[in-house]
């Protein structure tokens, strides 16, 4: 018994449970432990300290999950049925979800019957052989029974019988196949049905009440009293007869009627079906004529749309140009113009490109004149200094020349002084260069220049050799 199910039966202290694993503990026969889930409010609550997370509870009996139907028959309904067999009235009900197990607890299966086919099986062994065997009780007004008469009884029975035989045809034209699926509904203690409806039964299993009697109808003056009682209760049983086979013909054409509108019903339904599937074809053929019509329709509308579209984004597009060439638009002569600038700027460009590596060449140029310059002046410099030395040279040159010839005048006429006066007196002989110191000492004061006059026009560096040729002259004369 794996699911949680309490039963009950009217006596409090009687009360028995079934228990889920889980949540659920039982502690012992009598007691059961439950202990809320952990995620449970009970669980919370009991954590902030309301309430309890564990309850105990006690009851007559607690049967745990591996309980069998019979240790739990053996253990909660025997007593009971054993009470009741002894004239005390007992109530055995299951409570529960959903799926705890009450109708297997109650039923239970084929297999393994519940508490009700084995108390049921209990309390019919207890009577067995004192059953009331005459079938003449009748349920009445749900919780009431009527005894009835023998003829009543009779006339029960053939009414049983036609309406189970046309219900057995019923069953067999309606339900010819799927009969099998009925399953005999209350199972004995041996596992067989107690109440045996057997499909197979037919009319003919049934005693034939519209045969008639083989006994001739006979003159009762003649008779006994006892043939008399004995004629008087065939005549009754005839009656009963006769009823039961008006009535079987009343049930036999009633069946026909039902047959015949039955047959009727699948003419007629077979009839409305050829006319519904015509109508389907139709329809469907209506359908597919007007799906294809439909989707023509879409797709001309479909074209339109997207003619309209392609002409929509066309004229969008063509807006946005004429908006841009607004914006944008310059005329020819003005773009000519423009061009013929650009070219001329571009040109000039060019020339400004060209005209600065020219000056950068010119530039380069005139540094290396610069520097050939300054070299230039740095040589004439040099020459200028070279010159005034010569020309300090020349001058010194000039001066000596006038010296020499002044002094070779002198010499001269000193020459001619001696020779008018040599033969009076001899001069001593003292060497040329006292005599040249003399004649400079003599002629320090004399100006230059008449012995330089004859070189003036003659150009510098002859002017230069001469006078560098003269003054080596001097000094080596
Ligand atoms: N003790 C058990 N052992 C094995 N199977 C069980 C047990 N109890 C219940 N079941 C199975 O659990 C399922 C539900 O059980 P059952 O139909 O008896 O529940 P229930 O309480 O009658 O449900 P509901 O109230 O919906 O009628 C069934 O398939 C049943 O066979």
């Amino acid at each position: 018994m794996g699911s949680y199910m309490k039963i009950f039966h009217s006596l409090p202290e009687q009360q028995i449970v079934l228990l889920l694993k889980g949540c659920v503990t039982i502690e012992d026969p009598q007691t059961v432990i439950l202990n809320a889930p952990k995620e449970s409010s009970a669980m919370k609550n009991s954590e902030r300290g309301i309430g309890h997370s564990v309850h105990r509870f006690t009851f007559s009996q607690v049967f745990g999950p591996e309980t069998t139907q019979s240790e739990f028959f053996e253990g909660s309904m025997k007593e009971i049925v054993r009470a009741y067999v002894n004239g005390v009235n007992g109530l055995v009900f299951t409570y529960g979800v959903t799926n705890a197990g009450k109708t297997f607890t109650i039923q239970g299966t084929s297999k393994d019957f519940g508490i009700l086919p084995r108390s049921l099986d209990v309390i019919f062994n207890h009577i067995k052989g004192r059953h009331y065997l005459k079938m003449n009780f009748k349920p009445y007004l749900s919780n009431s029974v009527k005894k009835l008469e023998d003829a009543q009884v009779k006339q029960e029975e053939a009414i049983k019988t036609a309406i189970l035989a046309s219900l057995k045809e019923v069953i067999q034209t309606i339900l010819p196949k799927s009969f099998g699926y009925f399953q005999p509904k209350l199972v004995g203690g041996n596992g067989k049905p107690i109440t045996h409806f057997d499909a197979n039964t037919s009319v003919d299993d049934f005693p034939d009440s519209t045969e008639t009697s083989a006994e001739d109808e006979v003159d009762i003056t003649i008779l006994s009293h006892e043939d008399l009682l004995k004629t008087t209760e065939n005549l009754k049983e005839k009656l009963v007869a006769e009823r039961q086979s008006k009535l079987l013909l009343e049930v036999k054409i009633r069946r026909e009627m039902a047959e015949a509108m039955f047959r009727q019903l699948l003419e007629t339904e077979e009839a409305w079906r050829q006319v519904i599937l015509q109508s389907f074809s139709r329809l469907k053929g209506f359908h597919i004529n007007r799906l294809e019509d439909m989707k023509d329709s879409y797709e001309e509308k479909l074209e339109s749309k997207f003619e309209m579209y392609k002409e929509a984004i066309k004229k969008h597009a063509y807006m946005c140009a004429m908006e841009q060439i607004e914006d944008h638009y310059v005329p020819i002569e003005e773009f000519l113009a423009e061009q013929e600038k650009v070219e001329l700027i571009k040109s000039l460009k060019l020339k400004i490109q060209k005209l600065n590596e020219t000056l950068l060449e010119a530039n380069e140029g005139y540094r290396k004149m610069a520097e050939e310059n300054s070299r230039l002046k740095h040589t004439i410099m040099l020459k200028d200094q070279e010159m005034n030395s010569l020309q300090n040279w020349a001058k010194r040159v000039l001066e000596l020349e006038e010296t020499v010839s002044s002094l070779q005048k002198e010499l001269d006429e000193q020459k001619k002084h001696f020779s008018i006066e040599e033969p009076k007196q001899q001069k001593p002989r003292r060497g040329l260069l006292a005599n040249l110191k003399s004649t400079v000492a003599a002629t320090a004061s004399t100006p230059l220049g008449k012995g330089w006059g004859k070189y003036e026009d003659a150009p510098s560096s002859s002017r230069k050799q001469v006078l560098l040729t003269q003054s080596k002259r001097i000094i080596f004369d």
